[in-house]
């Protein structure tokens, strides 16, 4: 396969962040808040080049002056002033605010993060803290730790922090947890992704919106809670925060109305500022991106294995020596002790260097079960109870996880039979496609680029440049299902399973896809297998055909054999009750190309 070098242009992380900016600021909550929010930041910050009059000077010459010119909002029952107060006051909260947001939001989003995405004791610990936690009566912890450590109310907005973690914990588990089975962070998987990378690329997307929510959420509910600490006197008073204002106008309430109106204004603008400002982003966010078939027969080639009911009933012959995959007596459980459930009993099938075998069988008879064991994708609670998996001479079925990540997107590939879900709908299709091949690779971002153009190209996509830069919602289900197979062979497999590859999709595009797959395959050399429960497909691409029935092999011989004369009723059963829907073609058909294989015979 020639894959033609283009440079590319480097624009498309810039352009997402400019839409999703300027989507922000076309909504005028979002606009208005951040310009709140702002303010008073700026204010926080430049505050002490303000020239502004000490904030705990007392005079009381000065006291309870009303706004004049020596004191724009007046002063206090001290004499203080109370602009400089407030602009101070600001500061003051943002920093305690901060520092509670900043704890709990690491802490809730890290552990939520492990525990919706990896399960186990983790998340049964981590539960456990979070319950414990809640059920903690703030206020009580929080005077236990004045009384210990003194009234300072940076610690008491840590120790808030610690005591609001549950409110991340719960949203991002939940978040994940909903995600962490879909298909396309499977297909991150098979494509050799670590789960640091996963995390980062898949998952945190999904819990990026609602993290952003919560956070401008919990930010408001610690800056009400903080100034509620100053307002009980529970903190240093001596701190000029708009709390230990909002303390001082309520005691002059009667002599100076107007002393509780300036921290009442400002801690409720702030507050309202954090949700607009939090619902805003989560809006922009959210609003992101919205042939006659060619009858080739494959000549029949010799069967690697014994054939027929041998394959079940005898014992398993050795590794063959030409296999590029071999999977003898291989089986599969769920569960462990009694209640264990086989569900695939001594599967043995051996695939030579770019040969393609069809998988067939009925629905449950374990076809899946047997191309996830090969692939180390089992479903949680699957193992691989017996047997062996040999892939180019090393064993899967004991490798380490590490290793056979290693192993998936190079060595071997996979394509799932749902294109659409199979895409991360955050991503745009060049970057999931690239992704990869940067990783696996170590192409160049502008490499990657040009590789996958070049691919995108080669399965037949009309404008790769346009479908580049598209989010998976804007192709269709064929276009999508090119891209998968683009991305499955972006990193030159020697193995591809495919896993019904045609099931979702429409029947002129079956063919179109099938079409691309046998040419993929011829020009790379690879070896496929085609997990399928159509004849017409095996009869299209494959080699030789392994037909299973309830979690064994009940007969495995060429496409020819298998067509026109197999030896077990139940493939023959088979073979009639699916050719009965579909009208086929003759065998064999006329087209007949020789195979990578038998050009090298
Ligand atoms: N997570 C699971 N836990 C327990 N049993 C499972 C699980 N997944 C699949 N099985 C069982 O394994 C058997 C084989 O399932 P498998 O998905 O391999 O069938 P299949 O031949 O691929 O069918 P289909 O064509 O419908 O996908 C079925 O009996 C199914 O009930």
């Amino acid at each position: 396969m020639t894959l033609a070098t283009e440079v590319p242009t480097d624009v498309e992380p810039v352009v997402a962040r400019s839409g999703l900016i300027r989507r922000f600021l076309h909504n005028p909550l979002g606009l208005i808040s951040s310009i709140v929010l702002l303010v008073v930041i700026v204010i926080a910050i430049v505050v002490p080049f303000l020239g502004l009059p000490d904030p705990n000077g007392v005079n009381l010459r000065e006291a309870t002056r009303p706004p004049g010119p020596g004191h724009l909002l007046g002063t206090d029952s001290s004499g203080r002033d109370t602009f400089s107060r407030l602009m101070w006051g600001s500061q003051v909260i943002l920093i305690g605010a901060g520092i509670a947001l900043a704890i709990s939001l690491v802490i809730g989003t890290v552990t939520g993060l492990l525990a919706g995405y990896y399960g186990g004791w983790f998340d049964s610990g981590a539960s456990w803290f979070n319950n414990l936690n809640m059920a903690l009566p703030g206020i009580v912890v929080l005077l236990a730790v004045r009384a210990v450590v003194g009234p300072s109310v940076y610690i008491a907005m840590a120790v808030f922090g610690v005591l609001l973690t549950p409110a991340f914990f719960r949203v991002v588990r939940g978040a994940v947890q909903s995600v962490r089975n879909e298909l396309y962070v499977d297909a991150a998987r098979v494509s050799g992704l670590s789960d640091a990378r996963i995390i980062s690329r898949h998952i945190l997307t999904v819990v990026r919106a609602p993290v952003i929510i919560q956070a401008a959420r919990v930010a408001g509910i610690a800056i009400a809670i903080q100034a509620g600490l100053e307002f009980l006197g529970v903190t240093d008073s001596s701190v000029p925060s708009w709390g230990n204002m909002l303390n001082e106008g309520f005691r002059k309430i009667a002599l100076n109305p107007g002393l509780i109106l300036w921290p009442s204004l400002a801690i409720g603008l702030v507050c309202m500022a954090l949700v607009l400002f939090g619902n805003a982003l989560r809006d922009a966010l959210e609003d992101r991106g919205h042939g006659t078939t060619r009858a080739v027969r494959l000549p029949a080639r010799p069967a690697v294995e014994p054939s027929a009911t041998a394959a079940a009933a005898t014992p398993a012959p050795a590794h063959p020596e030409n296999a590029l995959l071999s999977v003898q007596n291989l089986k599969v459980a769920y569960g462990i002790g009694p209640g264990q459930k086989e569900v695939v009993h001594g599967v043995t099938l051996h695939v030579a260097p770019g040969e393609v075998l069809g998988l067939v069988g009925e629905s449950g008879s374990g076809k899946t079960q047997t191309a996830f064991s090969i692939l180390g994708l089992l479903p949680e609670g699957g193992r691989v109870s017996e047997g062996s998996i040999l892939f180019d001479g090393k064993e899967l079925s004991t490798m380490g996880p590490k290793d056979r990540t290693a192993l998936r997107g190079t060595d071997i590939a996979y394509i799932p039979q749902e294109p659409m879900s199979n895409l991360d709908p955050s991503f745009r299709i060049g970057h999931q496609l690239t992704v990869p091949m940067r990783t696996k690779l170590g192409l160049s971002k502008a490499d990657a680029k040009s590789r996958a153009l070049a691919l995108l190209a080669r399965v037949g996509i009309a404008d790769p440049e346009k479908t580049f830069k598209s989010y998976p919602h804007e192709v269709s289900g064929g276009m999508a299902q090119r891209v998968l197979i683009a991305g499955a062979v972006s990193c030159n497999p020697r193995l591809l399973i495919a896993d019904e590859p045609t099931t979702a999709l429409d029947v002129t595009v079956q063919a179109e896809v099938l079409d691309l797959l046998r040419d993929l395959q011829r020009e790379t050399g690879m070896a496929v297998v085609m997990v399928t429960h159509n004849f017409g497909v095996v009869a299209d691409i494959c080699d030789r055909v392994a037909v299973m029935q309830d979690g064994r092999l009940v007969e495995v011989d060429t496409v020819e054999k298998i067509l026109t004369s197999p030896s077990q009723a139940y493939t023959q059963k088979l073979l009639d009750s699916m050719l009965e829907d579909s009208p086929t073609r003759p065998y064999p058909f006329d087209d007949d190309l020789p195979s990578p294989l038998q050009a090298k015979e």
